[in-house]
């Protein structure tokens, strides 16, 4: 089934805030994270979707049918929350089997499904046990076999994983991934990690005040930022203002002039902003020579254990280059094709380089 957010404004009551403008749709099976910072308006997307909250205007659609007016437990939504909310005098199996009691579902059918559910996210030994017997990554299993019990049309998860520390969430996002696709529901997933969100979406819509300011697959927003604010909020970035070159195979930028694929879809002179990912950049060794290669000095070193964050002065700019090599070296080489030029910060400064 799909899902479908039209038009959709909506306005905590006695306040500005909410969200505005969203039109989103995830496909059937699709596995759509949201992110942004904090107070960008991702909960509120998910309280309007599970009917916790009703749009002020605009539909909202599971697969041909208008869901707007329906309440929350009329719209056969699978949700997992940070917290888990599971019931602590339950056990296991209780817990899960409860959305198909409250749906008149018979005992021993309930109890075989619930059964089958906990097996499908590897609990089938902890079947009988109570929440506080159970670690924070079986907790939140727990949590997604009760989501998923009843064949929810849809999957909604709440920074399901944010309880958890590094290594276990690294661990049970695959899981996640993993019951998703078995299940092969269309899901949206509110999360604040963007490594997270890279690693596991089909797709990501990027919030900002209450708006969806970017939606794409993970490496559209990582090459193809829409803008700075996204290029920055998505992993490292080389940011810098520029103006493209009067050839259009150059930008101009505090670190020099430098060769740029990207510029002959720009105006000769027009202001843009720079972006270059750190680990796009080539370490140059100590003689540098060819296309963007530039001489600079070193202004910081550290190691990170998989990779070396390295920035270099080099004109009147600071870049900095992740790098898997050890060797040390003051030069780089910027392969043209890495640049990305983004609208200008100030888009109304289009006046002509002197
Ligand atoms: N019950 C409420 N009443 C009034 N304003 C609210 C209410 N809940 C949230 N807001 C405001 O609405 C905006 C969006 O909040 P929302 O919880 O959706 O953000 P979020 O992106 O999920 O944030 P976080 O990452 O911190 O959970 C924020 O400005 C927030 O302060």
């Amino acid at each position: 089934m799909s899902i479908q957010f039209q038009s959709i404004d909506y306005r905590y009551p006695g306040s500005p805030n909410g969200v505005s403008g969203v039109d989103l749709t995830i496909a059937d099976g699709e596995f759509l994270a949201v992110i942004g910072p904090s107070g960008s308006g991702k909960t509120t997307l998910l309280k309007l979707l599970a009917g916790f909250a009703r749009p002020s205007s605009g539909r909202i659609i599971v697969d041909d049918r208008d869901i707007t007016d329906l309440p929350p437990e009329k719209r056969q939504l699978g949700v997992v929350f940070q917290s888990y909310g599971l019931f602590p005098h339950m056990s296991a199996l209780d817990n899960v089997a409860y959305p198909l009691k409250i749906r008149r579902v018979a005992r021993a059918e309930r109890r075989a499904r619930a059964a089958e559910a906990l097996e499908r996210v590897g609990l089938t030994q902890w079947t009988h046990s109570m929440p506080t017997a159970l670690s924070g990554g079986q907790q939140q299993r727990v949590a997604l076999a009760r989501a998923l019990v009843f064949s929810p049309s849809a999957l909604l998860l709440d920074e399901p994983l944010s309880a958890l520390d590094a290594a276990l969430r690294v661990e049970m996002r695959e899981e996640i991934l993993r019951v998703q696709r078995a299940a092969n529901i269309a899901t949206l997933h509110i999360t604040h990690d963007q490594e997270e969100a890279l690693s596991i979406a089909d797709r990501i819509a990027i919030m900002q005040a209450g708006r969806i300011v970017q939606l794409g697959t993970p490496k559209d927003l990582y090459d193809r930022p829409v803008n700075r604010w996204v290029a920055s909020f998505i992993g490292q970035a080389n940011l810098w203002e520029g103006r493209v070159g009067a050839d259009r195979r150059s930008v101009h930028t505090p670190i020099g002039v430098l060769a740029c694929d990207d510029a002959g879809s720009h105006a000769a002179h027009a202001p843009v902003t720079v972006l270059i990912r750190p680990e796009a950049i080539q370490p140059g060794g100590t003689a540098p020579a060819g296309v963007n290669a530039l001489g600079g000095t070193v202004h910081a070193d550290r190691f990170l254990g998989s990779a070396r964050r390295i920035d270099l002065a080099i004109g009147e700019g600071l870049v900095r280059i992740d790098t898997l090599s050890r060797a040390p070296f003051d030069t780089v080489v910027v392969p043209p094709e890495s640049i990305r030029l983004l609208p200008p910060e100030h888009p109304s400064d289009s006046s002509p380089a002197p």
